[in-house]
């Protein structure tokens, strides 16, 4: 994993400063335990004594096909804008946004890159050296999520492998709803299960976050790195932690009747996002972070909740 140290720059908005990770998208949908943060990470934080772990900028490429709503995405998240109109991406299109994450500056620097045929041969070109790529598809036309499996190898082909946290994000989530979407989701997150990504559902339009998706109670099983199998689920019995290596251990499923939290912070995913990237600092290997995991700060724990001392 790379990273650059970035000179101190501005202060960061208040919006943007981190101190808790939010919960899952849906328990299935994860792959970060809290105690999967690397023990050094934890201290660091808790104790705000980032110099351990320096400052950071990450790159982060979003890929997918045209028009499934990635630059309205990234709008949405550094203008708090939405545009109804389409305006086609040419080539690629880049972002900066300033965080502090439990304490640690850190810039987010966001490719936007054409989903037009006729412009990935540029787009391509900006795909090396992401630690992040969020593959984005339409909740409300599935043949963008199955194209999903190729613009994700395609990314994944110009980076080292295993170097990249992946994100599988389902959008205009305002125009479905009832069973149509809980299929639809249902399906993105056992997909999302096979890419090894975390899987969100955002819209743009709304910037709303949806009750909990009960269909996507899917079962993951997990045997260090073997591609996850995916199933239906109404318990929790049949899940089977993995076997050490941190990502692989199984997401804390709930019962059905759990429900997602009301919002509390405009875009959860990347916040998530970030809750990954600081998991695994670039001065710490990220093999080191697998094993072994840092404790669990209490008995049930859950993805993304790091607590930082206020
Ligand atoms: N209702 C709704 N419409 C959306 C949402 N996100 C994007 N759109 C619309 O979908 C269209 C395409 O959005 P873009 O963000 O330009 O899509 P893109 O993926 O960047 O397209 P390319 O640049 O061609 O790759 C626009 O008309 C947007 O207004 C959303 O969350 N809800």
């Amino acid at each position: 994993m790379r990273s650059s140290v970035m000179p101190l720059g501005p202060t960061v908005s208040r919006d943007r400063v981190i101190t808790s990770f939010p919960k899952w998208y849906t328990p299935a949908a994860c792959l970060q335990l809290r105690e999967h943060f690397h023990g050094q990470v934890s201290a660091a934080c808790q104790h705000r004594n980032t110099g351990t772990v320096g400052l950071k900028l990450s790159k982060v490429v979003v890929v997918g096909d045209l028009y499934v709503g990635k630059t309205s995405l990234i709008h949405r998240f550094c203008k708090n804008v939405f545009d109804r109109d389409y305006k086609a991406t040419i080539g690629v299109d880049f972002e900066m946004e300033r965080f502090e994450v439990a304490g640690i500056p850190f810039s987010l620097q966001i490719w936007d890159t054409a989903g037009q045929e006729k412009f990935k041969c540029i787009a391509s070109a900006y795909y090396r050296g992401a630690q992040v790529i969020i593959t984005a598809f339409d909740l409300t036309d599935m043949q963008t999520l199955e194209h999903t499996r190729q613009w994700l190898e395609d990314a994944l082909r110009e980076n080292e492998p295993g170097a990249c946290f992946l994100f599988l994000v389902g959008t205009k989530k305002d125009l479905l709803s009832g069973a149509a979407c809980e299929q639809a989701e249902a399906e993105a997150v056992c997909l999302a299960n096979e890419m090894q990504a975390e899987y969100w559902s955002v819209s743009a339009k709304t910037a709303v976050w949806p009750p909990w998706p009960s269909s996507a109670q899917c079962c993951r099983t997990w045997s260090g790195g073997a591609v996850p199998s995916c199933r239906s689920a109404t318990g929790t019995s049949s899940v089977r932690a993995g076997d050490g290596l941190g990502w692989g251990e199984a997401c804390g499923l709930k019962s059905a009747s759990t429900t997602l939290r009301p919002k509390t912070q405009p875009f959860p995913w990347l916040v998530a996002l970030c809750s990954w990237l600081l998991a695994a600092p670039s001065p710490i290997p990220l093999t080191s972070s697998l094993q072994p995991p840092c404790p669990p700060a209490s008995s049930d724990a859950h993805p993304h909740q790091l607590q930082v001392p206020g």
